[in-house]
């Protein structure tokens, strides 16, 4: 099939290059040069495992190519997929102007087409319930008959985004017509050959499936946090707790992992995002709210305790921190919980030194130079009071304790992601705290 991907970022990406390896011809769309010029000079523009070899080859194929051409895209596809941010307005809506800015560019588009050839325009952003009818009436307004809006939300996780798309759970697909239907079904299928369902509903039941998945997800890893916490002060462990507790399969062992608040460019602003609609039509989830507030005290927490460990004064504190990005495996350092901590450290005074392994051009943008940022691991600790682990990327996991030791001015380590065994800890005379397990004190 002849498709177009307006929006080269995470989803559009990754959506247009996995659609490619399937066979088919996919124009991406983007307006920022920047990016653009990367693209066309085949460099991948994120870190996203396994995306390379496959935007290489397609390349290579002449079935993956890069315009900021919205008109050629749109004449030459049959399916248009919008993957167009929706990033959270002052109200904690969703912002939608991307979104109906190209809708309308769309409408421009199919009236000035010669022929009148049937046209899918696929929404896969994040968009609250209704927003597919408010774009079929944009581009309505142009007299274009011949077309349907779809929406097809997308269910990716970055760092895992390939393997997602090419085995995902399931696909939701909200139409009302059945041409659409069996389009959308036939590019899907090959996506789907293990037996993963294909859901056809109502497009306002799929746009609020998204929120649905999204807002439930970050609700238990927020019941998780309050949790752990809980299990702090009463001395229980979150661990044991935690896996016991994932063994029952009504519960499932997946997303319940305590931490320092759930980040990302999706659940923050997805929980607010239904907040407000569901207000709007007059029937509040006020669980979210507690949800969205919980999570944001998750966030001060480790330097809560780094604070009480020091008595309260951190000036003139050096400290070490491995981890930037919101989650391991990716580069993305939108709503990080590092950037609160961070933050929260150098507004007291405390000096930062910083390592990712991916994330620190990134984090540029977010912290600027406030921070300083190191080669490696082992280059941030020399002389720092404490070392602090903000994302558990595996190269963390099993690292060479002796140099921390040696570099580090004490042996003291504040976990945010509970990678580390706190026996362990002990036996080696780390002073150790964790989310959810007592402090560990040598
Ligand atoms: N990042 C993720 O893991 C997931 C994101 N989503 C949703 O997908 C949507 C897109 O998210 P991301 O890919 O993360 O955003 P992103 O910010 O990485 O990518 C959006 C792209 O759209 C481009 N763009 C903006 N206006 C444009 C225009 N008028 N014409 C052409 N290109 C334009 C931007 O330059 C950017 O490259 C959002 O609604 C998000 O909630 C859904 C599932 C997963
Ligand atoms: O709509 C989206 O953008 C995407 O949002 C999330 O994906 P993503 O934000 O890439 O990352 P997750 O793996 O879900 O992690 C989100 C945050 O929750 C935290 N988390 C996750 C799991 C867990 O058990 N505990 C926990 O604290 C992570 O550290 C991270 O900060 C969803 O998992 C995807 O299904 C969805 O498509």
């Amino acid at each position: 099939m002849k498709l177009a991907v307006i929006g080269t970022g995470y989803v559009g990406l990754v959506s247009g290059t996995c659609f490619a390896e399937m066979g088919n011809t996919v124009i991406c769309v983007d307006n920022n040069p920047d990016k653009l010029e990367k693209l066309n000079k085949r460099i991948v523009p994120i870190y996203e495992p396994g995306l390379e070899i496959l935007f290489q080859r397609n390349i290579d194929k002449k079935r993956l190519s890069f315009t900021s051409d919205l008109r050629r895209a749109v004449e030459e596809s049959e399916i248009i997929f919008l993957c167009l941010p929706t990033p959270q307005g002052e109200d904690g809506s969703a912002d939608l102007k991307y979104v109906f800015g190209v809708a309308e560019e769309i409408g421009k588009i199919l009236q000035s087409l010669p022929n009148n050839e049937f046209k899918i325009i696929v929404n896969k952003s994040t968009v609250p319930v209704g927003t597919s009818t408010a774009v079929r009436q944009i581009i309505e307004k142009y007299n274009i008959e011949n077309f349907e809006v779809v929406s097809n939300p997308e269910f990716l996780r970055e760092g895992f985004a390939v393997d997602d798309f090419m085995k995902p759970d399931r696909i939701v697909v909200g139409a009302r017509n059945p041409k659409a239907f069996e389009k959308m079904r036939i590019l899907y299928e090959p996506f789907v050959r293990q037996g993963n369902p294909i859901f056809e509903m109502d497009p306002e039941s799929a746009e609020v499936t998204k929120y649905a998945s999204n807002s439930y997800l970050a609700m238990r890893i927020t019941f998780m946090n309050e949790l752990a916490n809980f299990c702090e002060k009463a001395g229980a462990n979150v661990e044991m707790v935690r896996k016991a507790m994932g063994s029952d399969s009504r519960i499932g062992k997946r997303f319940l992992f305590p931490g320092i608040g759930y980040g990302g460019s999706c659940f923050p602003k997805d929980v607010n995002a239904l907040i407000k609609t569901s207000e709007e039509f007059g029937s509040p989830m006020k669980i979210l709210k507690v949800v969205d507030e919980v999570n944001k005290n998750q966030k001060q927490l480790l330097v809560k305790k780094v604070k009480e460990h020091f008595n309260g004064n951190i000036e003139g504190k050096k400290f070490a921190v491995w981890g930037l990005s919101f989650k391991p495996n990716t580069d993305d350092m939108r709503e990080a919980p590092s950037i609160v901590i961070i933050n929260q450290l150098l507004d007291s005074n405390a000096k930062v030194v910083a390592y990712d392994p991916a994330a620190m051009e990134n984090a540029r943008f977010y912290l600027g130079d406030k921070p300083e940022y190191a080669q490696d691991q082992y280059s941030a600790l020399p002389d720092a009071d404490a070392l602090l682990i903000l994302t558990e990327w595996n190269e963390f996991r099993n690292p060479d304790f002796d140099k921390i030791k040696s570099l580090l001015k004490n042996k003291l380590i504040f976990d945010g992601r509970n990678i580390f065994d706190p026996a362990k800890m002990k036996e080696l005379g780390f002073t150790y705290y964790s989310i959810g397990r007592k402090p560990v004190n040598n």
